[in-house]
């Protein structure tokens, strides 16, 4: 019998990469779409507030297990920004295109050795809405902003994030490679080492 977790996102790009990145596993996983849950309010000032918040209102909401993300980019020369407000760094939730274009401009003429930059991926897993002791992951991806858009690949900032041990846009790799390398990727393994410890797995 597999285990139905509930993936508490309505990102479709993540959505993806999670159905690919948990296919090895035993579990059910179904996007909140599924149940009809909307998104939590992301009132935290962390990425960890941020997913749990995620998968504790996904928990309330279905009565399931549930696995939040909370990610984004940190860009070194904008002293971290936008960080936790990656989705709505242009003002509106989720406009990807115009987000891309305020990070390129708010870099134009920054040097290529000033537009370090990675991205975060927060995993929260929590069993039920109360659970005290959700488990954290945490993954990060190093790379730099480029000075404009390359690639039609994955979602958000992938256009324009540079990767530098492939040499190019995270938006030009296969999908296989970016969830090999991601921080999304990285956090998965963290935590699936969190269930094996937990003798979940
Ligand atoms: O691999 C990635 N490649 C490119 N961009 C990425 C990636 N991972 C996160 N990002 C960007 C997208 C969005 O601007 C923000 C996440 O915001 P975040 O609130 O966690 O997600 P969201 O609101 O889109 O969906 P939801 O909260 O339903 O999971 O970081
Ligand atoms: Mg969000």
């Amino acid at each position: 019998m597999s285990q139905t977790i509930v993936l508490a996102s309505n990102n479709a790009g993540k959505i993806k990469e999670f159905n690919a990145l948990l296919s090895q596993f035993n579990f059910e996983v179904k996007p909140q779409g599924d149940f009809r849950v909307e998104d939590a309010e992301e009132t935290g000032l962390t990425f960890v507030e941020n997913a749990i918040l995620k998968a504790r209102h996904a928990c309330e909401k279905t009565g399931l297990p549930s696995l939040a993300d909370d990610s984004g980019i940190e860009v070194d020369y904008l002293n971290g920004a936008p960080g936790i407000y990656s989705a709505r760094f242009a003002g509106e939730h989720g406009n990807n295109e115009a987000n891309n274009a305020l990070l390129l401009e708010k870099l134009a003429g920054v040097p290529e050795a000033e537009r370090t930059a990675r991205f975060h991926c927060v995993l929260a897993f929590m069993r039920h809405k109360d659970d005290p002791t959700p488990i954290i992951a945490h993954g990060t991806w190093e790379g730099r902003i480029l000075e404009s858009a390359e690639g039609v690949e994955g979602f958000g900032y992938d256009p324009i994030f540079y990767v530098p041990e492939k040499g190019c846009s995270s938006a030009s790799l296969p999908k296989e490679i970016k969830n090999q390398l991601s921080h999304r990727a990285k956090a998965l393994a963290q935590l699936v080492e969190a269930f094996q410890a937990r003798q979940m797995l």
